[in-house]
C-alpha cells in the first residue's frame, strides 16, 4: 500500500497540480479550436434573390436566381432557383391590346412571390429584358412598342419586388451576356481559363459570341465588347443577326419560295404529305420580309412538303448573302467574323431542335448527322405524326429547323466537319439555363468584380487543421517544459 502511495506521489501525472494544468490545457485547446471554427464558419445559409424576365419573340420566361447572402460581389455561385414559362406568345404579339402583355406576366410573378421568402421581396431586384421580337416591333411601329413596355412596367411595379426597369436589349448585349452566363457557370472566368464561345438561336434573332486571338476590335469595332472580369481582360467578338432566328428564317425561306406569288409551293424543308393553306399576309407580316411581298398575289397559297434535305439546304443558302464583304473575312450578309476559336456551347433552339432530332452528339461525324437528318426529312408526314405526340406546329418544322441549324453553322459561321465537334449542344449548366438572363443580372448587380477578390491563403479545412495541430504541439511543448523545470519531477526515485 505504502509503496503504491509513494509511486503515485513520485509519478508527476498523479500530482493534483499537473492534473489541473492538463485539464486547463485541454479545455484551452478545445475552446481555441471551437472558437476558431465557429467564428470562421458561415452562419446559417441565407440567400439573396434576383428576378429576370426574358421577353423573347416567341414567349416570355421568368427566372429566379439565388446566391449566398455573404457572397455578394464575390466569387459566390449564383444559381437558378426557379423558372416559369409565361403562357401565350411573346409580349410583342400584344400590339392590339398592350394591357394583355402586362397581364400575361401576372401568374409567373405570383409564382415568384411564392418562391422567394416574403421578407426578401423588397430587396429582390426585378428586371425585364426584351429581345428580337420587340426589336422588330420597334422597327415596325415604335409607338406600339412603347405601349407594350408601359403595360409591362405597370404590372411589374404592382409587385413587391425592387423593380429595376424593363428595356430593350441590343443584339450585342444579348450575345455578350449569353457568353458571360456560359463561362460563369462553367467556372472559366474566376480562373481565367480559355473561354467557351456562345451560339444562341432564338425565334427572331441569332447570336454568335467568342474570343479569338486574331480579334482585338480594331476591324469592325461594332462587334467588339471588352470586359475585365476577375482580373482578366477579354475582347469578345459578338454579333446578333436580326431576322435569322428560326421563326423569321422560316419566313425568309418561304418568301424566297413565293417571290412570284404562286398559289402553291412544294417546300423541300417540309415532309412529304404535309399540306397547309397559308395566308400571304401572315407570312409577310414581319419587317424581315415585308419588303419582299409579291405585288399581285392571291390571298393564300398551299404549302406542300417535298421532304428533300439537299434541296432544303439550297433554299436555306439562298436566304444568306455570301457575295459582299468589305472586311478581311465575313460570315454572311457582309458581317465581319474573325476565325473561329475554341469550344462552343449552342443553346436555346439549337438545343431544342437537335435534341428532338437525337442529334446532339457532336462526336458523331457531320456526314452521319446530315444523313440522319436527310432520312428524317424524307420520312412521310403521316408517319412523323404517328410517331410523335407533340404540338404539330413544332413537329412540322424540325426538318426545316435542323437543316437551318447545320446550314447556319457550316455555311454561315464557317464551321467545318473537323470543327463541328467543338460545338456542344447545351440546355443547362449545373441546373441553370444557358441564355443571356444570368449574365445580364450578374452585370447589373455588379456581381462579377473587375479584379479578382482577395482570397485567404489557406482553404477553410487547411486553416482548421493547421490551427489544431499547432495548438496541440504548443500544449505538448508546454507540458514538456513544465516537466523539465519542476524540480520534484526530476528527482530520482529513492530506493527504499
Ligand atoms: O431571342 P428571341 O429571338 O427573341 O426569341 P425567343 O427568346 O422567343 O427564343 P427562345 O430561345 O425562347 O426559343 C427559340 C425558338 O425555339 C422555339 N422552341 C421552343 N421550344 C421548342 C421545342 O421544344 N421544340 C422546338 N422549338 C422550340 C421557339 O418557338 C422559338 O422559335
Amino acid at each position: 500500500m505504502s509503496t503504491q502511495r509513494e509511486m503515485k506521489e513520485r509519478n508527476p501525472w498523479h500530482r493534483p497540480v499537473t492534473i489541473i494544468i492538463t485539464v486547463i490545457g485541454v479545455i484551452a485547446i478545445v475552446t481555441l479550436v471551437t472558437v476558431l471554427v465557429i467564428q470562421n464558419r458561415t452562419i446559417a445559409q441565407k440567400y439573396k434573390y434576383g428576378i429576370v424576365l426574358d421577353a423573347g419573340s416567341s414567349h416570355t420566361s421568368l427566372y429566379i436566381y439565388q446566391w449566398p447572402a455573404e457572397k455578394d460581389n464575390n466569387t459566390g455561385r449564383v444559381e437558378q432557383k426557379h423558372h416559369c414559362q409565361v403562357a401565350g406568345k411573346g409580349i410583342s404579339s400584344y400590339t392590339a391590346t398592350p394591357y394583355k402583355a402586362g397581364e400575361s406576366l401576372i401568374s409567373c410573378l405570383k409564382e415568384a412571390k411564392e418562391n422567394i421568402p416574403q421578407k426578401m421581396h423588397p430587396e429582390t431586384p426585378l428586371y425585364l429584358g426584351a429581345t428580337a421580337g420587340m426589336r422588330l416591333l420597334k422597327l415596325e411601329n415604335s409607338s406600339a412598342s412603347d405601349e407594350v413596355f408601359k403595360a409591362v412596367e405597370k404590372t411589374l411595379r404592382g409587385f413587391p419586388f425592387s423593380y429595376q426597369g424593363a428595356r430593350l436589349l441590343a443584339g450585342q448585349e444579348e450575345g455578350a451576356f449569353g457568353w458571360v452566363t456560359v463561362n460563369y457557370l462553367d467556372d472559366r472566368l474566376t480562373q481565367g481559363l480559355e473561354t467557351t464561345g456562345a451560339l444562341d438561336l432564338g425565334g427572331a434573332s441569332t447570336q454568335i459570341s467568342f474570343v479569338s486571338d486574331e480579334y482585338n476590335g480594331s476591324e469592325s469595332p461594332d462587334n467588339a465588347v471588352s470586359f475585365r472580369l476577375y482580373g482578366y481582360d477579354y475582347t469578345l467578338y459578338t454579333h446578333s443577326f436580326l431576322c435569322y432566328g428560326k421563326d423569321q428564317a422560316l419566313r425568309l425561306a418561304l418568301a424566297h419560295q413565293t417571290k412570284s406569288g404562286p398559289t402553291a409551293i412544294t417546300d423541300p424543308c417540309f415532309h412529304n404529305g404535309y399540306n397547309e393553306t397559308r395566308h400571304y399576309a401572315a407570312v409577310y407580316d414581319s419587317p424581315c420580309v415585308s419588303d419582299q411581298k409579291p405585288q399581285i398575289v392571291s390571298e393564300t397559297f398551299i404549302h406542300l412538303g417535298g421532304g428533300n434535305f439537299t434541296q432544303c439546304q439550297e433554299v436555306i443558302k439562298s436566304i444568306f448573302n455570301f457575295t459582299s464583304c468589305r472586311y478581311s473575312r465575313c460570315s454572311f450578309n457582309g458581317i465581319f467574323q474573325p476565325p473561329l476559336q475554341g469550344q462552343f456551347g449552342a443553346f436555346s433552339a439549337y438545343f431544342f431542335v437537335m435534341n428532338f432530332l437525337n442529334l446532339t452528339d457532336t462526336s458523331v461525324p457531320l456526314k452521319t448527322v446530315m444523313q440522319k437528318l436527310s432520312d428524317y426529312c424524307a420520312t412521310p408526314w403521316t408517319q412523323i405524326k404517328k410517331e410523335h405526340d407533340i404540338p404539330l406546329k413544332y413537329l412540322a418544322e424540325y426538318c426545316f429547323s435542323g437543316t437551318y441549324i447545320l446550314t447556319l453553322m457550316m455555311e454561315g459561321y464557317n464551321f467545318t466537319s473537323e470543327t463541328y465537334s467543338s460545338i456542344k449542344y447545351i440546355q443547362k449548366i449545373k441546373n441553370s439555363d444557358a441564355g443571356w438572363t444570368l449574365g445580364y443580372m450578374l452585370n447589373l448587380t455588379n456581381m462579377i468584380p473587375a479584379e479578382a477578390p482577395d482570397s485567404p491563403p489557406l482553404t477553410y479545412t487547411s486553416y482548421v487543421s493547421v490551427v489544431t495541430v499547432m495548438a496541440i504541439l504548443l500544449f505538448v511543448i508546454f507540458i514538456l517544459i513544465l516537466y523539465s523545470l519542476w524540480p520534484k519531477f526530476n528527482t530520482e526515485p529513492k530506493i527504499i
